[in-house]
């Protein structure tokens, strides 16, 4: 070793060693924090509440759960301080340092600043070309609370220090590892343009758009926790909703805000955003396209209208001198003129009155009319026939049992006329005749909340005694009390079951922000169920419309301006492909390019200096389990192994018989070797693929062109294309 080499290697040590004492002085003041945060629990929370000093030791409670998280959940990664600014000496001459979470000293001066701070966003905003004061940026990197190196960048040569630049920059670093089953934060690599829309403006919309790979997805997410930073009340009481493509896609990405400390979002993939639903399988793609047009919206609307399938369709009774019955059409006028007024399960209260109405006008007699109206409906409430006439006619409905009618031939034909082709229509007979009742696609999931928000929620059942049938008071939200229960016929009611409104309304959905993920992808009928959960939502919605998998974009579009009502749009637009290797991005953009997608070219920022590979094999078992060898041999990481729909079960079973790849393949989608197909790679990414009859994943549907190029786009080192020839 030379001299010049062992003088940079001890420098390198003592700049790492100094860093390191400075994070020890950071954990130790964390613990004391900790410390401070366990005793005042034990003296009571009352106490953590008053005044100024109690407001600081809330503070330190905070700091010690957020940092109790953070150890538990990214030990292994970037640690809790990650970044240092040195200045101009003119300036400020001490160092200023950059973590996750912020921190004081004893004596309350900034030891550490919040990544999200507005002190920190020079972290991220300064370059070479705007200084902005910074002479020197490092990025420490940690694993736990070890410093094991730094990387740095000079800013500002113009002025005189003697700080050592040393490194060979984080960005690099980070980009170069290998992949694991999550995604990790990049607090200490935000790039400026990231950094922009991360801490663009509270209101309205904000979209961030660009190619694959450019931290869309990873921007998106450290925005959400800048904006829990910046309006904790707001954005933690009212909730965060992140919405993402599938399950996969969601388990992929559900480290990355807990690893910043924010716990407090709701997560749902597209199956999961209704309460109490959870869906995975997705339909083929020429159902999905029904099932996702906007025409859906209006057969829903006339299906919550219809008369309830299998339910009693006349009702009949003697009373005194009259035979009194109602017809279908008659039972048809009471049910239109009960919608007129509200949600169906809403109406639920008038039903036994508007019966009684339409029955009192049959009623001729003599010796019934001297009775009078009021002893009429108490007699008819106080008659078991036809209060159970009334339950049945008119039962408490949920989203998915209305969906449920359309399996009757009758009805689908009756709500789908003019709407949807015989085709069409024949696609959804298949699709729900194949599966169990309660066997939800992903698709039927945003179905549902439309007809749920059609027919209201399903009130909860009360026990006997509770409530009454009756409403006295027309429709309303809330059900009568115990003290409304005034009249005769109530009285009478009170002894039997009935109902009240729901606990949980459909007005609660609403969240403080929203934020949409592979937004290219999302359906009308998604548009407008993620739509009823951002009425007085800030927005951010990300995506790349070359990705799209839906055919008709302007509808979409229509839509997607519906779900926003309006709402002001603040556009960012990302540059650079930080996943990829500039030479599979390459062979990426030239696929998108000759088949004519329409493509947001980002440019990559790294090399690897291989090439991706197109094989044509003799026999594809052999071809496939050769290149799976070879790449799960050369990278450290995960290997996608992506087919098409109809080849899924068999290339798994092969795989599965490989001894050498048994253990890599267990998992399922969270294996080191997983089987995908086109859709499922969305937003993911890996070390390698093997893309298998890439031709047939471009015929599969109507939009198998955008697929591939999504599939051409997951690697990060490594791809090989095999096909059979
Ligand atoms: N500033 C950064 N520092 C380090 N890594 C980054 C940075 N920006 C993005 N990355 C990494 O690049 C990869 C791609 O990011 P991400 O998945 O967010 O991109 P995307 O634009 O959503 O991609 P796609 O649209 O193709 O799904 C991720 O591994 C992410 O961690």
């Amino acid at each position: 070793m030379t001299e010049q080499n062992q003088g940079d290697e001890d420098l390198y040590a003592r700049e790492v060693a100094a860093e390191q004492r400075f994070v020890d002085r950071v954990q130790t003041r964390l613990e004391a924090a900790a410390r401070s945060a366990q005793e005042l629990a034990q003296e009571g929370h009352n106490r953590a509440r008053l005044g100024h000093e109690g407001g600081l030791v809330e503070r330190d409670a905070m700091v010690f759960q957020a940092a109790k998280r953070l150890a538990t959940l990214d030990a292994a990664h970037e640690g809790l301080v990650f970044g240092r600014l040195d200045l101009d000496p003119e300036l400020d001459p001490e160092p200023r340092y950059i973590g996750r979470l912020g921190l004081r000293d004893e004596a309350r001066d900034t030891l550490l600043i919040d990544w999200r701070a507005p002190a920190a966003s020079v972290f991220y905003q300064a370059t070479a070309a705007t200084p902005q004061g910074v002479v020197r940026r490092r990025v420490l990197r940690s694993t736990g609370t070890t410093v094991i190196g730094v990387e740095d960048e000079l800013l500002d040569d113009s002025v005189e220090t003697d700080l050592p630049i040393l490194g060979e920059g984080a960005l690099m670093a980070q980009l170069s590892r290998a992949r694991d089953r999550s995604m990790h934060s990049i607090v200490a690599t935000i790039q400026a343009e990231q950094d922009e829309a991360i801490r663009a403006p509270l209101k309205g919309v904000v979209t961030i758009s660009g190619g694959p790979g450019t931290g869309k997805t990873v921007v998106a997410l450290h925005r959400a926790a800048y904006l829990l930073f910046t309006d904790r009340r707001r954005y933690e009481t009212g909730g965060v909703l992140i919405v993402g493509p599938s399950g996969v896609f969601m388990r992929y990405i559900e480290r990355v805000l807990p690893s910043l400390g924010e716990t407090a979002v709701a997560l749902r993939s597209l199956g999961e955003v209704v309460d109490g639903l959870r869906a995975e399988r997705r339909d083929e793609p020429a159902v999905a396209d029904v099932k996702g047009s906007a025409r859906m919206a209006e057969l829903m609307r006339r299906l919550a209208r219809q008369a309830v399938p299998g339910a009693p369709r006349h009702f009949r009774m003697f009373y005194r001198d009259d035979v009194l019955q109602l017809s279908g059409k008659e039972l048809g006028a009471v049910r239109r003129q009960l919608l007129s007024k509200g949600r169906r399960n809403r109406q639920i209260n008038q039903v036994p009155r508007a019966l009684a109405d339409a029955l009192w006008r049959q009623v001729r007699s003599e010796r019934g009319r001297e009775r009078g109206y009021g002893e009429f409906v108490d007699d008819l409430l106080s008659d078991d026939a036809f209060v159970e006439f009334a339950l049945a006619w008119w039962p408490a409905v949920d989203g998915p049992t209305v969906l449920g009618w359309l399996r009757d031939p009758e009805v689908r034909a009756r709500v789908a006329e003019g709407i949807l082709s015989a085709d069409e229509q024949a696609l959804l007979t298949k699709s729900w005749s194949e599966v169990r009742a309660t066997h939800w696609s992903v698709e039927d999931v945003a179905l549902i909340d439309e007809l749920r928000y059609a027919v209201g929620d399903l009130p909860t059942v009360v026990e006997h005694g509770e409530r009454s049938l009756i409403g006295t008071r027309g429709d309303e939200d809330e059900a009568p009390t115990r003290e409304e229960v005034t009249t005769v016929s109530d009285r009478e009611l009170a002894g039997r079951p009935g109902w009240s409104p729901p606990q949980h309304k459909i007005e609660d959905d609403g969240y403080a922000h929203v934020l949409i993920d592979e937004a290219q992808d999302l359906t009308p009928m998604q548009w407008r169920m993620v739509g009823r959960r951002g009425r007085r939502a800030t927005w951010t919605i990300v995506g790349d419309p070359a990705q799209s998998s839906w055919p008709e974009p302007r509808e979409a579009q229509a839509a997607r301006d519906a779900a926003l009502e309006g709402k002001p749009i603040h556009a960012f637009h990302l540059s650079k492909n930080y996943r990829n290797s500039s030479e599979i991005y390459e062979f990426a953009a030239a696929y998108a390019d000759r088949v004519g997608l329409d493509a947001d070219l980002p440019e990559a920022v790294r090399s690897t200096g291989v090439h991706p590979e197109e094989r044509t094999v003799d026999d594809l078992a052999d071809g496939v389990r050769a290149a799976v060898g070879e790449l799960a041999a050369e990278v450290a990481g995960t290997v996608g192994i992506v087919v098409p729909h109809a080849r899924r079960r068999q290339v798994q079973e092969w795989l599965e018989s490989w001894p050498e790849h048994a253990d890599d393949a267990a998992g399922g989608a969270n294996a080191r070797i997983p089987v995908l197909v086109g859709l499922e790679t969305k937003g993911l990414e890996f070390d390698a693929i093997v893309v298998v009859e890439p031709d047939e994943i471009e015929t599969e549907s109507s939009t198998g062109r955008a697929t591939l190029y999504v599939v051409y786009t997951r690697a990060t080192q490594r791809m090989v294309a095999v096909r059979e020839g």
